[in-house]
Parts: structure tokens; sequence; C-alpha cells
């Protein structure tokens, strides 16, 4: 078994555990479900923004911990005040070391658009992801099926939220477009064996449709990069180990950021 299987098998009781303890009529009537998203499209393409989402990542299955020690609304504030287009918070336990409460951390520190991170199989994840504060849902083409990329799509917009389709090569590209998304991300890392290539992104970024706003995912570390990226035609880079590897997140991307 992948890791991408082991981690999607342990999600399913993950959620299975989050059922039996927060009811859907619970999850409805939280602080958050009823505010209006940002709109991702209008972060992204802010001329005083950068394009930039950053990531907060303690740990993740490729490189085990990566910070131990980071608070998740420091970090987040600095990440915003750097100039970033919108937030990834991790919020898969096991895998990644995320906390529920990550996001509502996030959220009450900041005022622009945040993105769950985490591996969607079930609807019940995308009402919690509009509970605790969130803007944008990640849906990972490869452990889906285009027909659940389809709904799950409608059922996130249904609520206001934005979406973030992942996929890794042409083929999933080509069976998962749906009308039901905001934007694409071509991840770098193949998240079956945790190889990576920036190559990835170039190679796809034209077979994007321009309807969606096209984000290139992972492993960029070095700011002429993200020269290349927009130069293809990039709307956004998803950068998190870069900068969570440091001892000071916050400081890694305002020195990344005055070089791009
Ligand atoms: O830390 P990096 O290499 O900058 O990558 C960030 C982000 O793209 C990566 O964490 C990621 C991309 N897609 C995912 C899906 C699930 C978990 C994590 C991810």
């Amino acid at each position: 078994m992948n890791i991408l299987d082991k981690i999607v098998l342990r999600k399913k009781e993950e959620i299975a555990a989050a059922k039996a303890l927060v009811s859907i009529p619970d999850l409805e009537n939280s602080v958050h479900f009823n505010r209006t998203p940002y709109v991702f499209k209008e972060f992204l393409l802010a001329d005083d923004r950068t394009g930039i989402i950053a990531e907060f990542k303690r740990r993740s299955p490729s490189k085990g911990l990566i910070n131990g020690i980071a608070d998740v609304a420091e970090v987040t504030q600095a990440y915003n005040a750097a100039g970033a287009s919108a937030l990834s918070v991790l919020t898969d336990v096991d895998f990644f070391g995320g906390k529920t409460d990550d996001i509502l951390a996030a959220r009450a520190a900041n005022n622009i658009p945040i993105l769950r991170k985490d591996f969607m199989i079930d609807e019940y994840q995308i009402l919690e992801a509009k509970a605790w504060g969130a803007d944008i849902i990640l849906l990972i083409a490869s452990i889906l099926t285009p027909q659940q990329i389809n709904d799950f799509g409608k059922f996130a917009k249904n609520l206001g939220l934005n979406v973030l389709l992942e996929v890794h090569n042409l083929e999933e590209l080509e069976r998962s477009i749906s009308p039901n998304l905001d934007a694409i991300g071509v991840n770098n890392r193949n998240l079956g064996d945790f190889t990576v290539d920036i190559q990835t992104s170039f190679d796809l970024v034209n077979k994007i449709p321009d309807e969606f706003l096209k984000i290139s995912e992972s492993a960029i570390s070095n700011p002429q990069t993200i020269k290349d990226l927009k130069a293809a035609g990039f709307n956004g880079f998803l950068i998190g180990e870069n900068f969570m590897k440091t001892d000071n997140p916050g400081t890694a991307i305002k020195e990344f950021v005055a070089q791009i």
C-alpha cells in the first residue's frame, strides 16, 4: 500500500470519529458557518499581493518533522503581512501534525482567504471547513472519481466556498475538469512516491483552460522560480516547507518576497 492509500484509509476513521463527536447541525450552528467566504481570485490577482499561498505545515510524511514550535496565529499573520494572497493550513492530524483549532486560530488572526488543506473524501469535511472559517477547499484528483470531484465541487460552491482542484499529470487533469472549480493546482510532488519536479508545472500549464486560476504547488524554494512560473502563466504559488523549515517562517517569507 502506498502512502496515499494509507492516508485515505486513516482519514475514513478520522471522519467517522469526528462525526460521532460533532453532528452536522452542530457544524451548521457554529460561529463561522454563515460568514461569506473571501473570493480567492480577488486576492490572488490583487496588485498589492504576491500570488503566494503560504502554508502552515508542522510535519509531512516525506520530510518528517518540519517545525515543532511555530505558532499558527503568529506565522500566518506574518505570511499575511509579507503579502501572501492566501493561507494554506494543513488539518490532517496523523500525517501532517495538523489540529482542527489551527484553522480557527488562523481565521481569528487574518482577513485573507484560508485554504483547508486536507484529503477531502466526504461532504462532512466540507461542512467542517465552512464551520471553522475556511474559504477554500482542496480536491485531490488522484483520490477522487470525476463524479466525486463534480459533486464535492458543487456542494462547496453552494456553501460559497472556493474550490481548488489538484492534479499531477495530464490524465488526471483531463478526466477531472468540472465547472464547479475555481482554480487548478499542479502538484510538483508525486503524492505516491514523494518525488518532486517543477517541470511538471511547466508541462501542464498550457493544458489548463484559461477560465481557471492556475496554481503551481510544492517544492518551490527559489524566488527566480516564481518569476519563471509567472511568465509561463501561473497566478498562484503554494509554498510550505521553504518557510516552515526555518526558525522564523515570517522572516523567511519576507526575505523571499523581497526577491520576486
Ligand atoms: O512544502 P512544499 O513543498 O512547499 O509544498 C506545499 C504544498 O504544495 C504541499 O504541502 C501539498 C500539496 N498538495 C498537498 C496535498 C496534501 C498535503 C500536502 C500537499
